[in-house]
């Protein structure tokens, strides 16, 4: 089996009286999509959070590898391999898209090493940005100004500049919001390039995209695992039918 890169021991995280978060232990593994599904107010978004530091959690443990990472901050969990993306955009618009990549790979820097007048100093940074726009099929697009992109094409920055940290692990929450058929299937496309070298976690509503990437899917409902398994157990489970997929497929009805 592949690597484990990432794993939670009994995560819960509450607000108020409400756990957003229980008992949730998961794995996640490089060469793996690993997707969470749930309705809305499942706990999604909460443990996307808890992974990437940007939320405390209540108690329980995170651990990268084997290092128990449960308390360090976001920036800390960047700069050791976890990279997040976010449903509100990241992108700074009056800058091109190399441009934003580029101030991303600078912060894995420590904060007294970066030296953002300097454009000299940015040569160091020219490979993973490259490679970065590449992973994220950027580079025709590469020296134009982030507002000028569409949509989708925004949204494949958001990638990028995740990418330009140089993480092991995505986190990725809606990867695919807001954008239309073929924006989707090319996002699917980038996400499975990257597939073999990353652990991906992705939450994401469109279901048709999910079963067609994930490897591994998570059902959370009310905050905690409902199950986790691979998308035909998932699809066949008499429980999630009733508990999520039912449901959504009713309201989509
Ligand atoms: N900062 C907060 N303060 C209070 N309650 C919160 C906070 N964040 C989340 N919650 C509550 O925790 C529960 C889980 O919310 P969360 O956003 O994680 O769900 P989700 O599965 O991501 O939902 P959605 O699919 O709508 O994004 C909800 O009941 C929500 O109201």
């Amino acid at each position: 089996m592949s690597e484990v890169l990432l794993k939670t021991a009994n995560l819960r995280r509450t607000f108020g009286g409400l756990a957003a978060n229980d008992n949730i232990s998961l794995e996640l593994r490089r060469g793996e999509v690993h997707a969470v599904l749930g309705p809305n107010g499942a706990g999604k978004s909460t443990l996307i959070n808890l992974l990437s530091g940007d939320i405390a959690a209540t108690s329980g443990e995170i651990f990268y590898r084997d290092r128990d990472i449960t308390r360090l901050t976001p920036h800390e969990r960047s700069l050791i391999g976890i990279g997040r993306s976010y449903q509100k955009t990241n992108i700074f618009p009056g800058f091109t898209v190399r441009e934003n990549c580029r101030l991303a790979a600078q912060s894995r820097e420590p904060r007294g090493a970066r030296i953002f007048s300097d454009a000299a100093a940015w040569g160091p940074y020219r490979t993973v940005v490259d490679a970065a726009l590449r992973d994220a099929g950027l580079v025709d697009v590469a020296e134009r100004r982030a507002s000028d992109l569409s949509h989708g094409q925004q949204r494949q920055l958001e990638l990028a500049i995740v990418l330009a940290t140089r993480p092991e692990v995505l986190l990725l929450d809606e990867p695919l919001a807001g954008m239309g058929h073929e924006e989707s299937l090319r996002m699917i496309q980038l996400l499975r390039g990257l597939v073999a070298s990353h652990a991906i976690l992705l939450v994401e509503h469109d279901m048709e995209a999910v079963f067609s990437i994930a490897d591994v899917l998570t059902v959370m409902v009310n905050g905690v695992i409902l199950m986790t398994g691979a998308p035909e157990q998932i699809r066949s489970s008499a429980e999630v039918q009733q508990a999520y997929l039912g449901s959504e497929e009713a309201d989509h009805a």
